[in-house]
């Protein structure tokens, strides 16, 4: 079989629901793979290096981009973020769907380097639940809260930028339906060239 992964964005307000999405898209589907970020952020409770993210120092993230370790990265409220290259290579070639859950600074980066990414953007059905589940999640302070939805105003302005918006109310309904838009990716005519000159080819001897 041809077929080659899919790079995937999922992008969304501190909050929405994508880090839950992904976990719900990982455990239900076989075919993908999540891309761990590399990050200068201190780690949750309940977060494990290499599990969520690969927790760096400054300086360790700091060689990360000069020894061209990074498809791309980004700073976000004081913190870097980035993208480690070799595992998304790895698993593209190896044909799986893989997912990077990262803002849209990055988003933008990788569709410019990759212009087939599909560039997926998670929220929540309105900004008062938005606030509920960060607020209910437990795991920032009231300081940091307001800036992530400082952050979010921001967000919001480059949504069109992006092929689909998913809004993450039911989350059930929210994974079957993100598996769904990926699936129907894999149908596209441009993914699908190699397939297209075969059956060119075939059809020659007729
Ligand atoms: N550009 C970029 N953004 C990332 C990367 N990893 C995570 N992010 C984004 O950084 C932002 C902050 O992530 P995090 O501190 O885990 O907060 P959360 O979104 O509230 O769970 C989110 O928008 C993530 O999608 C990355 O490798 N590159
Ligand atoms: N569809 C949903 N319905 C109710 N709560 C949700 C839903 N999706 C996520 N949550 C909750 O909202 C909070 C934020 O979700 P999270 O995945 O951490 O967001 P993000 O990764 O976008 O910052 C978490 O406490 C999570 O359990």
């Amino acid at each position: 079989m041809d077929r080659k992964g899919i790079l995937i964005v999922i992008s969304g307000f501190s909050g929405a629901g994508k880090g839950t999405l992904v976990k719900g898209l990982m455990s239900r589907y076989t075919n993908y793979a999540f891309s761990i970020s590399a990050t200068t952020r201190k780690p949750r409770a309940g977060e494990e290096n290499g599990v969520e993210y690969f927790f760096k120092t400054r300086e360790e993230f700091m060689n990360m981009i000069d020894n061209n370790k990074l498809i791309e990265y980004a700073q976000y409220v004081g913190n870097f973020y980035g993208t480690p290259k070799e595992y998304v290579d790895s698993q593209l070639d190896s044909g799986k769907d893989v997912i990077l859950e990262i803002e849209i600074q990055g988003a933008l980066k990788v569709k410019e380097k990759f212009p087939d990414t599909l560039l997926l953007f998670v929220t929540p059905p309105n900004a008062t639940v938005l606030k509920q589940r960060l607020v209910g999640r437990g795991t920032e302070d009231f300081e940091t809260i307001q800036c992530r939805l400082r952050r979010a105003t921001q967000e919001a302005e480059g949504i069109e930028q992006y092929d689909y918006l998913i809004v993450n109310d039911d989350l059930d309904e929210c994974i079957v339906h993100t598996h769904n838009i990926i699936q129907g990716e894999h149908s596209r005519a441009s993914r699908n060239i190699s397939k297209i000159e075969q059956i060119r080819e075939e059809l020659k001897s007729f």
